[in-house]
Order: structure tokens, then C-alpha cells, then sequence
């Protein structure tokens, strides 16, 4: 039995763009298995994060298919999708999406209390402790720093305890202790919780922790590590 948690056959995305069809990604292959943590690394425009989207259901594929813990994303529709994330999926965008009317602390609190936590708010006490941001519960993010409400958005994806997490460039505005919080927080998920990980990273320390790395080039898989550990079995 394999232990797949998101398989990629043949997938592709072309948009529309102004000057006519826009091709993003092609041909991606791959299979990531429970636990795993993987790192995906390429240049800037390579298609590191459209792929997140794809992986995270947000962007629907326009070839190939895509299974995530059994579920064809590809075919399910936006609801069936829209459940899937809300009880398997912790996503952290680049730009945090956090709530500007809700404090750091509801911010958290708010998608345990949707899961029907009732402890939603200890919790999410917990989880903002977690990251360091015990004294900032109460801020709303506009009185927050960039790095402060990229804590916070890690500390909203983690607190569900996903099956799997995809985040990027999670230390992307943290300096040294707070990146190596984060990434403590991350990898903590996977080791206490049994987490999958996909993290797009420019960050080299990041992308050393990771079990396999992905290395994206014009909008194709460049090269795979994870072949790599497997042939040298
Ligand atoms: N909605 C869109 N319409 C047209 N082109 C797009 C769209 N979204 C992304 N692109 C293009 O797709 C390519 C891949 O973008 P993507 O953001 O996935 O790259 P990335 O590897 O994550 O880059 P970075 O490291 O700079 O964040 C880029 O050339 C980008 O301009």
C-alpha cells in the first residue's frame, strides 16, 4: 500500500494572458508521501508558487491530475473543495491574508471555531505563544510588523493540526530566531503531528531541512531529489 498523500500526473497550467495563452507549468509528475517534508526551490517566475496553489486546490489545474489523500481536485467542485481545506489543508500565503478588522488572536481562533473546536481560543493562545507572539494577541495586523503577521498567519495554518501544510516562503520576512522559530514550528508539525510539509523557500537553511527538494525551472520539474535517495536505496 502506498502511502501517498498528493500525487501529480502530467499537470499543467496555462492562463489567459493579455498577448494570448500563458503556459505556467507543464508536465509535473510527482507523488509526496505522508510525513514527508519538501522543499521546492527555483528561480523567481519558475512557477514555485503557482504549483502551491494547484497543491492546495486554489488554482484548478488545466491538464494532468492531481489526488490529495484520495480526493481528485481536479474534478471536485468548489464546496467539496473548499471542505477538503478546511479539515486537511493549512495554506500560508506570501501576502498572509489575515482579517484587518479581527484581532492576532481571533485571527487564529476563527478557523478552529468554523472546525467546531470548542476550545478554539486556547488554542489559538497556544499556537500565537508558539511563535512568539504572546505579547501581540490583542493587536489587529495593521499594528503589527510584516514578520509579526507572517507569524501569525503560520500560527492560523498550524493550529487545525492539518494533515498537510503548504506554506510560502514561510521565513521569507523573519530575521535569524524568528525564521528559526518558524521553521521549529513547521517541523514540529510533521514530528508531533505526523504533517506533510511543502514549503516554497529561497532560503537555503530552510531548504536543507527539508527530506527531498524540488528544484522548478520555466515551469517544469528540474530536478527531483527524492529520485535521487530512491535509487540510491
Ligand atoms: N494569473 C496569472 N496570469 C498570467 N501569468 C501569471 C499569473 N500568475 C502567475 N503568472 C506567471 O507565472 C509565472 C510563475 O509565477 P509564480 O508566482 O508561480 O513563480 P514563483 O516561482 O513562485 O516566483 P517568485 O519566486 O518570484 O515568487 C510567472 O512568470 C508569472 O508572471
Amino acid at each position: 500500500m502506498t502511502d501517498s498523500v498528493l500525487s501529480m500526473s502530467n499537470v499543467g497550467l496555462t492562463l489567459a494572458g493579455n498577448a494570448g495563452p500563458v503556459t505556467i507549468l507543464r508536465d509535473i509528475t510527482l507523488d509526496i508521501v505522508r510525513g514527508q517534508t519538501v522543499g521546492m526551490v527555483g528561480p523567481s517566475g519558475s512557477g514555485k508558487s503557482s504549483l502551491l496553489m494547484l497543491m492546495g486546490g486554489l488554482e484548478r489545474a488545466t491538464a494532468g491530475k492531481i489526488t490529495a489523500l484520495g480526493n481528485d481536485l481536479t474534478t471536485l467542485n468548489e464546496d467539496a473543495l473548499a471542505r477538503f481545506r478546511r479539515d486537511h489543508m493549512g495554506v500560508v500565503f506570501q501576502s498572509f491574508h489575515l482579517i484587518p478588522t479581527m484581532t492576532a488572536l481571533e485571527n487564529v481562533a476563527t478557523p478552529l471555531e468554523l472546525a467546531g473546536k470548542s476550545d478554539a481560543f486556547d488554542r489559538a493562545e497556544e499556537e500565537l505563544r508558539a511563535v512568539g507572539l504572546g505579547h501581540r494577541m490583542d493587536h489587529y495586523p495593521a499594528q503589527m510588523s510584516g514578520g509579526e503577521q507572517q507569524r501569525v498567519a503560520l500560527a492560523r495554518a498550524a493550529a487545525p493540526r492539518p494533515d498537510i501544510l503548504l506554506a510560502d516562503e514561510p521565513t521569507g520576512n523573519l530575521d535569524g530566531p524568528n525564521g528559526q522559530a518558524i521553521m521549529d514550528l513547521l517541523f514540529g508539525l510533521r514530528d508531533r503531528h505526523g504533517a506533510t510539509l511543502v514549503l516554497v523557500t529561497h532560503a537555503p537553511d530552510l531548504a536543507a531541512r527539508c527530506d527531498r527538494v524540488i528544484h522548478l525551472a520555466d515551469g517544469r520539474v528540474a530536478q527531483d531529489n527524492a529520485r535521487v535517495s530512491k535509487a540510491a536505496e
